[in-house]
């Protein structure tokens, strides 16, 4: 029986997504699940999409009895502790747990990770609706926007409004093998769900019918009204989190993800978090062209500038009052995350070796990612197909020009007198 002050559960994670950054969060998450014991079961659930890997010759994992034969990757990652094709060398906790069954992996969590590339995101989650904790919280890992015809929104309020929770978001200046080394780093987290009447929250049971609970919920001011008004779960189907549960505050997110090399700001803005990491991947494909093109630092400082500029007036222009200008200027997910992204990011790297080699940007994503994915390359069709449709494109020229390099409309000698409107 729970005692006043010890609740009498714990919170279980799943990560869902096992890509290079999904991989790299399990292991962070991991890590403080085993430290924190009172609030957290240790074991982590990491979903993979499972898929045959031959491990080398020369590999330290090279097994003479299977050969190079093909193996699943959840059972090398059981094996092992090791993502050897999307984080190779780096030894993952044993109690990340990697599983094939996106449904078995979140049953009973009431903690969802979601970080896997955007493309795949709408699929997996159809998969979970019905199959989740109703009282689950989640946060979005993943940098990009999601478009619908002539509606954008952010993965946060999509996820959260198709599995009826309440979902943040984690973004930051984070190339994931340097965090996966244990380099020093900072990063945002964004939370700021409805408020609701911690009286109503009942213990854990059977799962509560609408007309069992009573949700009292409170709106803290106008601005969250509009906010809701946008697109998050609708507060009606929003679940308090029972009350023999640790709650889920700030607090408790900044233990689950803070580590000496990965040092956590917790904010409300869950838009500017989001925006910030989708559109920077467009500016970090400017970076790379102009690096290819060999023209040297200056030209790489001036698309991040009018890059900047470009993702501010886009929060401010359809994200409203919900974005802070200041999150792109002052947290990890805004400026550091352009900066470094633009330094060493897998975009900025295959744009920069397109131009080099002549080559697509996709065909590089193909030949040199080793399976990863790209996510500026769609991101930078998909807010430039949603700002044709509103009659917007001219105002944003170099999203506009960066989506006509990549098909072939414009070449990078035209990035300048395209940069050039924005400042007419
Ligand atoms: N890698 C980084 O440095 C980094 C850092 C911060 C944020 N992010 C963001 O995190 C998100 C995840 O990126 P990542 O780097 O972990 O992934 P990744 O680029 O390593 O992508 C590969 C992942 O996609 C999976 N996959 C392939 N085909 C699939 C399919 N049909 N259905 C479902 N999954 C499939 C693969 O199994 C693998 O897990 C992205 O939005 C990315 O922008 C990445
Ligand atoms: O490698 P990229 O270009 O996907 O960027 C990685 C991270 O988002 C950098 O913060």
């Amino acid at each position: 029986m729970a005692t006043l002050g010890a609740p009498a559960k714990k919170h279980k994670v799943t990560v869902v997504g096992s890509g290079n950054w999904g991989s790299t969060i399990a292991k962070i998450v991991a890590e403080n699940t085993k430290e924190h014991p009172d609030f957290f079961e240790e074991d982590v659930q990491m979903w993979v999409y499972e898929e045959e890997v031959s491990i080398s010759k020369n590999s330290k994992h090279f097994d003479s009895s299977v050969g190079e034969a093909p193996q699943k990757l959840t059972t090398i990652i059981n094996k092992y502790h090791e993502n050897v094709k999307y984080l190779p060398n780096i030894a993952l906790p044993k109690n990340v747990v990697a599983n094939a069954s996106v449904v078995d992996a979140v049953k009973g969590s009431s903690i969802l990770v979601f970080n896997l590339p955007h493309q795949f995101i709408g699929r997996i989650s159809k998969q979970l609706e019905g199959n989740i904790l109703p009282f689950a919280r989640g946060v979005s890992c993943i940098k990009g926007v999601n478009v619908t015809s002539s509606e954008i929104s952010l993965f946060s309020e999509w996820i959260g409004e198709g599995l009826g929770i309440y979902c943040g978001a984690l973004s930051g200046a984070n190339i994931a093998n340097e965090i996966a080394a244990e380099k020093w780093s900072e990063t945002t987290i964004a939370y700021d769900p409805p408020v609701i009447d911690s009286r109503a929250a009942t213990p854990t049971g059977p799962s509560p019918s609408s007309s069992q609970i009573n949700l009292t919920l409170t709106i803290t001011s106008a601005d969250e009204e509009q906010r809701d008004a946008r697109g998050r779960v609708s507060k009606a189907r929003l679940r308090p989190v029972p009350s023999d549960y640790p709650p889920l505050d700030h607090a408790i997110f900044k233990t689950l993800f803070h580590r000496p090399y990965f040092h956590v700001r917790m904010v409300s803005d869950v838009a500017g978090v989001s925006l910030g990491g989708a559109l920077k991947n467009i500016v970090a494909l400017a970076a790379g062209f102009v690096e290819g093109r060999g023209w040297g630092d200056n030209a790489k400082a001036a698309v991040m500038r009018v890059g900047l500029l470009e993702m501010v007036k886009f929060g401010k222009e359809f994200f409203g009052h919900s974005v802070h200008a200041g999150t792109f200027t002052e947290e990890s997910c805004g400026v550091a995350d352009l900066i470094t992204s633009c330094s060493g990011g897998r975009n900025f790297r295959c744009a920069k070796m397109a131009v080099e080699r002549g080559l697509s940007v996709d065909e590089v994503e193909k030949t040199e990612l080793n399976g990863q994915k790209l996510q500026g390359t769609s991101t930078a069709k998909e807010v430039n197909s949603f700002l044709k449709t509103r009659g917007r494109e001219d105002e944003y020229p170099l999203f506009k020009a960066v989506l006509d390099i990549l098909e072939g409309r414009k070449t990078v000698d035209d990035i300048p007198d395209l940069v050039a409107q924005a400042d007419s």
